[in-house]
């Protein structure tokens, strides 16, 4: 059975570009991960602690058969391979990758929350987001993710956040 998921991908240490793209390969180069569709890149400023250098952030729409935790495997072995270090929390990462939604599930497991706990509250992944799937409801906040997007863009002012890279239009995914 495949699975439609989402991703976050996060980048603020060395080339982040690169890391970006080398985690997208990677993913649609595992057996049981096709990568569908990608955002834009977005430079934004560092969120939760906030004395480290700007990220650049994207979301990517996947299809998998790996069950939730498999995925989670998957993306931590390819954040390891891309030199992922835990330092500090919310701290400098090569790459940081991120299961938001995986299907419509709820999953509450102690290594594993699905929908990711924090990502209604960042707007380095609900813009991303919304330009995959701005009508998606979300349930939890009775808003879809284009007024979450649009609500959060207001209260706090969007000047810092603004797409960074075009998608290379090149770097097509073929399985
Ligand atoms: N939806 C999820 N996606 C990825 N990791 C998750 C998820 N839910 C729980 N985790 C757990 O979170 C742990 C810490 O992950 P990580 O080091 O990437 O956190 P962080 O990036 O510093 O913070 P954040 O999770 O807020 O982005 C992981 O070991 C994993 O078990
Ligand atoms: N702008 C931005 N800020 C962050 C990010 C991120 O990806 N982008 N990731 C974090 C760790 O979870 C903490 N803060």
């Amino acid at each position: 059975m495949t699975h439609n998921v989402f991703l976050a991908l996060g980048s603020n240490i060395g080339d982040r570009e690169a890391y970006l793209n080398e985690a997208i390969h990677a993913l649609h180069g595992h057996a049981a991960i096709a990568v569908v569709r990608m955002s834009s890149i977005y430079e934004t400023a560092p969120v939760g602690y906030t004395d480290q250098e700007p990220f650049l952030n994207q979301v990517v729409e996947v299809q998998t058969t790996l069950s939730p935790d498999s995925l989670l495997q998957a993306t931590q072995t390819i954040e390891c391979s891309l030199g992922r270090k835990r330092m500090i929390r919310f701290g400098p990462r090569t790459i940081d990758l991120d299961i938001l939604l995986f299907n419509r599930e709820n999953i509450e497991k102690e290594q594993l929350q699905i929908p990711h706990p924090r990502m209604w509250e960042r707007l380095f992944v609900l813009m991303p987001l919304a330009e995959l799937v701005p009508d998606l409801y979300v349930e939890s906040r009775g808003q879809t993710v284009r007024a979450l997007c649009e609500a959060f863009s207001e209260r706090e002012g969007i000047s810092l956040w603004r797409p960074a890279i075009e998608i290379e239009v090149a770097m097509c995914l073929k399985k």
